[in-house]
């Protein structure tokens, strides 16, 4: 089960960054061990306004139950939860948020190691799969840097613990909305699957073979569905992206989503054209 951990046993410092749900601070962790030792951590400090209706709680702590339960390097580890104030205790990811690092880099970043982060996450992803666990709001700001050679996928499982006060986060305008990184069917009828995750994941991939650009800058929901559906557009390939990674993006955003590739099958091609 899920390590309940007391609020007296973490000491909060700096600010790391505002996450999805909340703000991120580094923390220290006491841990009950014998002799006890302190590890440092990543805290996420829930916003209480998250927990308005009645049932959340149950629904959160379901959540991370199975959010406790997966391990894989490539995926962000959740030591435990502070209850009252509500507070996500992590591994610490020492470099941050991939996105902020490509885009400090100014353009300058090894093809090498975009192609390293994609086969991490595709290997991070087929974990979750093989799980039976559905991200929901995988992106380039919800991966995160432990080193420059090992990314971890973080805020897997939390647009379900944490739905929106009408449960469809999707539509609601209070809280900055994946639109740009949704696959049609997640827009259009809020379902989601694995196959919904492999078409963010290719928008994922976009963003780091873009250094960081925004996907489908400057339009709104409904725009962006009527290029996909409608007029059959996609996101265009970067100069930066090799062909066969722009060929694997452009399955990912079939409007099919069992047309779609699975992560097993993704993570398989990117190891075979290392
Ligand atoms: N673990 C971290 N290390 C360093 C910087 N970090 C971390 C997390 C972060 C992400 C998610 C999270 O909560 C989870 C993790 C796994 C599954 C569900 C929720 C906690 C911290 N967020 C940040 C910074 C980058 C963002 O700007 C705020």
């Amino acid at each position: 089960t899920t390590c309940i951990i007391l609020e007296k046993d973490i000491v909060l410092h700096n600010e790391l960054g505002n996450g999805s749900f909340g703000v991120v601070k580094k923390g220290e962790w006491k841990v009950s061990t014998q002799p006890p030792q302190t590890i440092p951590v990543a805290v996420k400090v829930l916003k209480a306004d998250a927990f308005s209706q009645p049932g959340i709680y149950d629904d959160f702590r379901r959540e991370v139950e199975a959010m406790h339960s997966l391990h894989h390097p490539n995926l962000i580890k959740l030591h435990g939860v502070v209850f009252h104030p509500l507070m996500m205790v992590c591994e610490l990811a020492p470099m941050g948020a991939l996105l902020d690092y490509i885009r400090s880099q100014n353009g300058k970043v090894s093809l090498n190691f975009i192609s390293k982060w994609s086969s991490q996450v595709a290997a991070g992803m087929a974990h979750l799969e093989k799980n039976r666990f559905l991200h929901r709001d995988l992106a380039c700001r919800n991966i995160l840097l432990s080193t420059l050679e090992l990314v971890k996928i973080g805020d897997f499982g939390l647009m379900r613990a944490l739905p929106d006060a009408d449960d469809c986060y999707v539509m609601s305008e209070r809280r900055r909305v994946p639109f740009p990184w949704c696959a049609p069917e997640s827009l259009r009828s809020r379902q989601f699957s694995h196959a919904s995750d492999v078409w963010m994941f290719a928008v994922a991939l976009w963003e780091m073979y873009t250094f960081g650009e925004e996907p489908w800058i400057g339009l709104n929901g409904s725009e962006i569905l009527r290029l996909i559906v409608r007029d059959g557009q996609r996101l265009s390939a970067p100069n930066a992206c090799p062909p066969d990674v722009y060929m694997l993006m452009m399955q990912c955003w079939d409007l099919v989503p069992k047309e779609r590739p699975t992560f097993a099958g993704i993570q398989r091609y990117m190891e075979t054209n290392k």
